[in-house]
């Protein structure tokens, strides 16, 4: 477990004093995966790069398991740091290396000897699917295979957290998404905890369990994933949600769908984790004698639940279409009618 209490950290600098992080409290359980969210300066460089000794708190403290990381220093801290791997932005690699040196590097500086440093090179190679690779050199990779030689060597030492600084954010979609499948199978089968900072709130919503806001140095909002998406309660947390769902196009929707669909009932039903495994529309259909069209739609997957909304026309007897309102609002699914 991971607890941050009361950090902030100021930097002194020509202009003056720049506080980077203010005041912030939490804690991150083990094997969780946990994001950390904001723009540009919002102080999550700084924060992460307090979790492994890079940057000392101003005031506060950080605790990793039994050790307070952030009143430790020299041989203590150099330990401490190997049971925390980092990848970053632009993978940061040894050019002149091949990737099994670039891997071998953080064991050789642990002093492991040659024959284990060669086992786990190959066992490395393989876990992050780069058999076949092990003699190229970094510039002969694509940048996700970039990234995977970075999160073996991060992995080198067997750590307990892995800090992602931005470590897609230098990647197209496709192998974003291919380096956070590979994260994701990472945390599941080592149980790692792996804390990482993005600006994309896609990252957020494909594998992480919980989020932290940061605005001005400070945590605006935590929660579960699915949870800030449904009810975001900051207006930068509506900013980030919204670029991850197409919500932002909702109100153009609805007009077309009006002009579109002249008869029945118009509505939008909102999904939430609990109901969206049940066939609910089928058991409409089944249950009222009315007819229902799916007009559109989204949904949206998180790691603890999907959720979304469908529009949908009701054509069928008054009686029918209150009837079908009230079990609707029985099993939880909320209809906003857009025209009765
Ligand atoms: N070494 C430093 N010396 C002085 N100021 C710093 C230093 N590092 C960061 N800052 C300042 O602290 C604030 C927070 O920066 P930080 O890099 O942590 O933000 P960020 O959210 O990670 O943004 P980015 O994604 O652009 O890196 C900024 O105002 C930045 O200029």
């Amino acid at each position: 477990m991971i607890k941050l209490e009361n950090v902030s950290k100021t930097f002194q600098t020509r202009n003056g004093a720049v506080d980077a992080v203010k005041n912030v409290s939490f804690e991150i359980e083990t094997g969780e995966i946990f994001g950390i969210i904001g723009y540009s300066g919002a102080g999550k460089s700084t924060l992460i790069r307090m979790f492994n000794g890079l940057e000392t708190p101003t005031a506060g403290n950080i605790q990793l398991n039994d050790i307070a990381i952030s009143n430790i220093q020299g041989a203590d801290l150099r330990k401490a740091r190997q049971k925390i791997g980092m990848i970053f932005q632009h993978f940061n690699l040894l050019w002149s290396r091949t990737v099994a040196e670039n891997i071998a590097f953080p064991l050789e500086i642990a002093g492991v000897k040659k024959a284990e440093r060669e086992r786990r090179v190959a066992e490395l190679i393989h876990l992050v699917g780069l058999d076949g690779r092990d003699k190229s050199y970094p510039a002969q990779l694509s940048g996700g295979q970039k990234q995977r030689v970075g999160i073996a060597r991060a992995l080198a030492n067997d750590p307990d957290v892995l800090l992602c600084d931005e470590a897609t954010s230098a990647l197209d979609p496709q192998t974003t998404s291919e380096v956070l499948n590979l994260l994701t199978d990472i945390n599941k089968r080592l149980g790692l905890t792996i804390i990482l900072i993005t600006h994309e709130m896609p990252v957020i919503r494909k594998i992480c369990n919980r989020v932290a806001v940061m605005e001005g140095g400070k945590v605006v909002e935590l929660g579960e994933v699915l949870t800030v998406f449904q009810t975001p309660q900051q207006e930068i947390t509506r900013r980030f949600v919204s670029q991850a769902t197409d919500d932002t196009q909702t109100a153009e929707i609805e007009q077309m769908l009006i002009e579109t669909y002249p008869t029945g009932l118009l509505a939008r039903l909102v999904f939430t984790a609990s109901q969206t495994t049940q066939p609910v529309i089928t058991d409409l259909a089944k249950k009222f004698d009315i007819d229902i069209s799916i007009l559109h739609g989204s949904m949206t997957q998180t790691r603890n639940g999907a959720y979304g909304f469908l529009f949908i026309q009701l054509v069928g007897a008054e009686a029918n279409i209150a009837a079908t309102k009230a079990y609707l609002a029985e099993i939880d699914v909320r209809m906003e009618v857009i025209r009765a």
